[in-house]
């Protein structure tokens, strides 16, 4: 695997209208293989920094540089689509957009749910899951797609602390097969998985997750 930045973030500044700069001068970059944490109390900017990443928008400021022909996948939090159409239907749909048989498709998408503990679920509706199992079940579509870059928002805020673990390593795991995970949070044992904490309150950088950044 080689280590290639997939996300490059320059002097990244951003505002609303009239409103304060949320941030300036974001400079970061983010390799393959390595988790980063985005966090900051609510309504710092974190779910804006990933959406300028994602492309969604341009930054007010600086820029985001990303390789020619990088995927980007994003699990946010409130997923919207797919409401009536089975678990299992969109867990494989990543793979078939990427040319894998139906047959084929269903049984890395049961392997891959299984893992989440959604395997059961897998003929439920998308409109009928609870808000945990909807973000479980976007976690195994981002995965399935192979992205090289994922962005994820607050993974584990609707999770009880067991299955909010599983995820956390499924994160650590994606990164270790070769993308960049960029991950916005509250939960501290998010924090402590990542390679490195990016507080945006006070825009600071801390290596090794852990400690809150200062
Ligand atoms: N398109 C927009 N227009 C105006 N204001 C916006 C827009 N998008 C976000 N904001 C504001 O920018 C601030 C940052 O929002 P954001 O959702 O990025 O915060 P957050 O850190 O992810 O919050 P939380 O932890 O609560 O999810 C908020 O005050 C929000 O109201």
């Amino acid at each position: 695997m080689n280590d290639e930045i997939c996300v490059d973030v320059r002097d990244l500044g951003q505002r609303f209208g009239t409103m304060p700069f949320l941030w300036r001068h974001v400079t970061f970059s983010v390799r393959r293989g390595q988790t980063i944490a985005l966090c900051g109390r609510s309504g710092c900017g974190k779910s804006t920094l990933l959406s300028i990443v994602a492309g969604w928008f341009s930054p007010t400021e600086g820029e985001v540089r990303r390789p020619d022909k990088a995927r980007v996948s994003w699990v946010f939090q409130n997923p919207y689509g797919a409401v009536y159409r089975t678990v299992l239907d969109i867990a494989a749909y990543p793979l078939i957009t990427r040319g894998w048989r139906r047959a084929e498709a269903d049984a890395e998408a049961l392997r891959v749910l299984a893992e989440f503990g959604l395997d059961e679920l897998r003929d439920r509706l998308f409109a009928e899951l609870s808000g945990g199992e909807a973000q479980r079940l976007m976690l195994v579509r981002a995965i399935n797609s192979k992205p090289d870059i994922l962005l994820v928002d607050e993974p584990t805020a609707q999770l009880d602390s067991k299955t909010a673990l599983v995820v956390d390593d499924k994160l650590v795991a994606l990164a270790g097969r070769g993308a960049a995970v960029l991950i916005a949070t509250h939960d501290r044992r998010t924090r402590e998985s990542c390679d490195r904490v990016i507080d945006l309150d006070t825009y600071s950088v801390e290596e090794g997750g852990g400690d809150e950044a200062t």
